[in-house]
């Protein structure tokens, strides 16, 4: 090991804040929540410790023992051991424990005292543990476990000062390795009990507010409403917060889209620009405020410690449909992105519920789609007031989701049935204290899907774009052509042709040819779609006028029932492959969703056609 350089690895229970002492350490920006299990992979970051030492800072999964049984916690115990690939074990490990829970927190520390390494004890929250009374000797901790011991406050910017100056100093001596066998294990559990009686004062009430909270969030009854109460004003906020500032981005680039055609000379770079870049990109930036919208709502909700409660309240239901509680998490996820979602059920310890839902995890609309349903909500369903209050977008929004989940669930049944599962485990998780959002998380993660939601739009987004415009353009009709240009394109034979597969629900041709980019982003059927409409000259008045006046309703509702449920984006099966290791795994996620969302559109259409 040379001086200059020092390898640290935090490493504690679930929750107890290594990623936020990561971040406050290295200037990261990974993410911070409060529920177990948020970190499943090794990160690694580094800093400039101030006698110029540079330190790497791997910030590692929560595991509460080291007899790990998810994936997630494996690699923590393979990188403390020295037998994670291509790594040698770390010089120095940071154990962090929540000051205010050492009780369990205590236990690991000790079994990481096992290892026979260098090793310091951070503890962590001391601010929330001040807060209820908890005094704690720190001298006499130490010195009973033999190893330093600091105070943290992870969430502040000076609140790492005096584990930074530790790292910085000398490297502990590591005490001996110790045998782990299952008899010296149970000796922990009374080594604990000592630590605490010793060195740990703590007040004999527990936390009054949470527990009044709890009793009305776990509510068999009053809970439920809650959560679906949570739920749906989520929705409503989306449409009344998001829509205005929507519109205000759509008009603004309408006006310099105008604007810009007249400086350019017309023909198809002007098109181009127009049509491509204004029309398809600037409709799909339009739809980032609602996206904002409501990650700042999953954002506040992970941070508050809610969700873990959501999951216990709805264990029994998710058990019923062959998932879990532990499902809830990853699954909420999900709605963000799939791909979150899928390596999340890292931390789902039986293989067979994270099969399960990883299977279901597509089935949760991602932001990916939302700029597609706010497109065709927007110009199909009539922006009306229901009951005085709700508004009528909001609550189709609310459906779809609904949709989704309704969907996961079916699914998740049917599996359940197929394997003969009769096995039920017992949700066993930890309910973290309610906490206020920290404003800096919530804000990191906006920034976070501001710059994800971008690099889309001027990567993948933009060169699709511009590739269906330019399908859309050339090659330019035969002299005596009769109909519209774009149906002599490559655009027009293509989507043509794709139509004899989707016209039983109902597709046109542009609807059909705008789901071949949607596969590589969903969000491109959007600009697709603004592409298509605008080289055939009909999206002057708006791409939502345009469909509405091109689109029957019936159509609409089956492209939107499409959306919830077909298997459409690439990214989410290479992640599968990767997660399962099986195409098989990936084959199934194609076909089942592929023939849930065909049949579910036929059905649609049909209905819609018959009723109106
Ligand atoms: N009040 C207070 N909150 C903290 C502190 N450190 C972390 N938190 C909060 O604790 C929660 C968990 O923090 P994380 O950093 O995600 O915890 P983790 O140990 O990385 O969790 P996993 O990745 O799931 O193992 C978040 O809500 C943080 O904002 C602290 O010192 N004081
Ligand atoms: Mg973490």
């Amino acid at each position: 090991m040379s001086a200059a350089t020092l390898r640290i690895a935090l490493v504690g229970n679930p929750n107890c804040g290594k990623t936020a002492l990561f971040n406050q350490l290295t200037g990261g920006r990974q993410k911070v929540a409060n529920y177990a299990g948020v970190t499943v992979e090794r990160k690694e970051g580094r800093f400039t410790a101030p006698s110029g030492r540079v330190l790497h800072v791997l910030d590692l999964p929560g595991t509460y023992s080291f007899d790990a049984t998810s994936p997630d916690e494996r690699i923590t115990r393979d990188v403390l051991e020295g037998n994670y690939p291509g790594e040698a074990p770390p010089d120095l490990i940071v154990c962090v424990a929540d000051a205010t829970n050492l009780r369990l927190h205590l236990r690991f520390v000790l079994e990481v005292k096992r290892l026979g390494r260098p090793m310091v004890l951070a503890l962590n929250m001391m601010d929330a543990a001040r807060r209820r009374g908890i005094v704690i000797d720190v001298a006499k901790l130490s010195q009973r476990l033999g190893m330093p011991v600091v105070e943290t406050v992870a969430v502040r910017r000076d609140g790492v000062r005096a584990l930074i100056a530790q790292v910085d100093g000398e490297v502990p001596a590591a005490g001996p390795a110790q045998a782990d066998d299952p008899a010296s294990r149970a000796d922990l559990h009374e080594e604990v009990r000592a630590l605490m009686h010793d060195a740990v004062r703590m007040p004999r009430a527990t936390d009054a507010l949470d527990d009044a909270l709890d009793r009305w969030a776990l509510h068999p009854v009053f809970g439920l409403v809650i959560l679906a109460a949570v739920m749906f004003l989520v929705f409503q906020a989306v449409y009344s917060l998001g829509k205005p500032m929507t519109d205000a981005i759509a008009a603004g680039f309408d006006w310099l889209g105008a604007h810009v055609a007249t400086w350019l000379p017309a023909g198809p770079l002007q098109s181009l620009v127009t049509d491509g870049l204004f029309g398809g990109l600037g409709t799909v930036l339009g739809f980032l405020p609602e996206i904002l919208v409501l990650f700042f709502f999953i954002l506040t909700l992970e941070e508050s410690g809610y969700l873990p409660r959501a999951a216990f309240l709805l264990d029994r239901l998710m058990v019923a449909v062959g998932l879990t509680g532990r499902s809830f998490i990853p699954l909420l996820s999900s709605f963000a992105c799939a791909i979150p979602g899928i390596m999340g059920t890292r931390s789902i310890t039986d293989p067979r519920d994270r099969l399960a839902t990883i299977l279901v995890a597509p089935l949760m609309t991602c932001s990916a789609r939302l700029p597609v349903y706010a497109l065709l909500i927007g110009a199909f369903i009539p922006s009306r007031r229901v009951l005085g209050l709700f508004n009528l977008q909001g609550m189709v929004l609310f459906a779809l989701y609904a949709a989704g989940i309704a969907g996961a669930m079916g699914v998740g049944w049917v599996m359940k049935r197929l394997r003969g599962d009769k096995s039920e485990h017992a949700l066993l998780m930890e309910l973290p204290s309610y906490r206020l959002p920290q404003v800096r998380d919530v804000a990191i993660g906006l920034w976070e899907r501001t710059t994800i939601f971008l690099r889309r739009l001027t990567g993948v987004i933009l060169a699709l774009t511009v590739l269906m415009w330019f399908i859309s353009t050339f090659p330019a009709p035969p002299p005596g052509a009769t109909g519209p240009a774009i149906e002599y394109s490559i655009a027009g034979y293509l989507g043509r042709a794709l139509q004899h597969v989707f016209a039983p629900i109902g597709f046109n041709w542009q609807i059909s040819l705008s789901l071949i980019p949607a596969f590589a982003a969903r969000e491109t059927a959007v600009a697709a779609l603004a592409t298509v409409y605008a080289v055939g000259g009909d999206a002057g008045s708006g791409l939502g006028q345009a469909l509405a006046a091109h689109i029957p309703l019936a159509s609409a509702l089956s492209l939107l029932v499409w959306f919830a449920f077909a298997p459409q984006c690439m990214s989410t099966l290479a992640v599968i492959r990767r997660e399962t290791g099986s195409w098989r795994v990936v084959m199934i996620a194609f076909g089942y969703m592929f023939a849930l969302a065909y049949v579910a559109a036929f059905v649609t259409y049909r209905l819609a056609v018959w009723l109106t």
